[in-house]
């Protein structure tokens, strides 16, 4: 199918969607999630069986709207008025697994932050030991399987693995961090905490034994960061 062949309506939001996605791309360098061409951000288009996600190995600088690939949930590329060269990238069909098999995601991150991803290495969960991690990942921030790249096989291990947790981030063995939320901006605000909380917990695990957070205190924590913190 055409991207022309849609209505102007369903254009309208694969556009948005676009313009959504180029520009949420440049949180990942300015946050230190990533070096080089490493990672990518992906987000449904409100109500169809399509997504947005960026091309492989392309420069942060060059991710403009334009250049932004637009699949259906197969992971398929449609003709989306991009050159026929430009490839989406290289974890689109596990993020086309996700949207296939958790229709509560709305966007799917993958960074290789440095402190998440030295846990994926060492494949050790994120312990709870921090109240940023209950209000953010309701607990501890779980390993997912090792996985190789370009099958479904990392969407698969995502799924596995979120499906019975709280947490919006899985630490892919010898990977690095995956992260969904119900937009692509939730998934790209649980990478920077993903970072954030790993970054700490390492330093604290140099300086002592962690000390967890209480079971009843996650729930509380949790329940509250989810519906009343911020505004409403
Ligand atoms: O993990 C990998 C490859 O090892 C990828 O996630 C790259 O980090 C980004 O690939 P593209 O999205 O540019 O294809």
């Amino acid at each position: 199918m055409h991207i022309s062949d849609f209505s102007a309506d369903i254009r309208d939001r694969i556009q948005w969607t676009r313009e959504k996605v180029a520009k949420l791309h440049a949180e990942l360098p300015a946050n230190q999630l990533v070096v080089w061409t490493a990672g990518n951000v992906s987000e449904r288009v409100e109500g169809e069986d399509l997504f947005v996600i960026k091309p492989s190995g392309v420069r942060y600088d060059e991710l403009e709207p334009g250049k932004m690939v637009v699949c259906d949930l197969d992971g398929n590329k449609i003709d989306d008025d991009t050159s026929k060269g430009l490839n989406p990238s290289s974890d689109t069909a596990a993020h086309a697994y996700v949207y296939r098999h958790m229709s509560e995601v709305g966007g799917v991150v993958h960074t290789h932050s440095p402190y998440a991803t030295a846990f994926s290495a060492v494949r050790k969960p994120i312990p709870c030991v921090l109240t940023m991690i209950a209000d953010e990942f309701g607990g501890e921030i779980p390993v997912g399987p090792f996985a190789i790249i370009g099958d479904d096989s990392i969407g698969r291990g995502i799924v596995e693995t979120l499906k019975s947790s709280r947490s919006p981030a899985v630490l892919m063995a010898n990977h690095g961090p995956f992260t969904v939320g119900q937009d692509a901006t939730a998934a790209v605000k649980a990478a920077v905490m993903v970072e954030e909380v790993a970054k700490t917990v390492a330093i604290a695990n140099s300086l002592g034994e962690v000390v967890p957070v209480e079971s009843e205190a996650i729930d509380n924590l949790w329940e509250r960061y989810q519906n009343v913190y911020g505004q409403n």
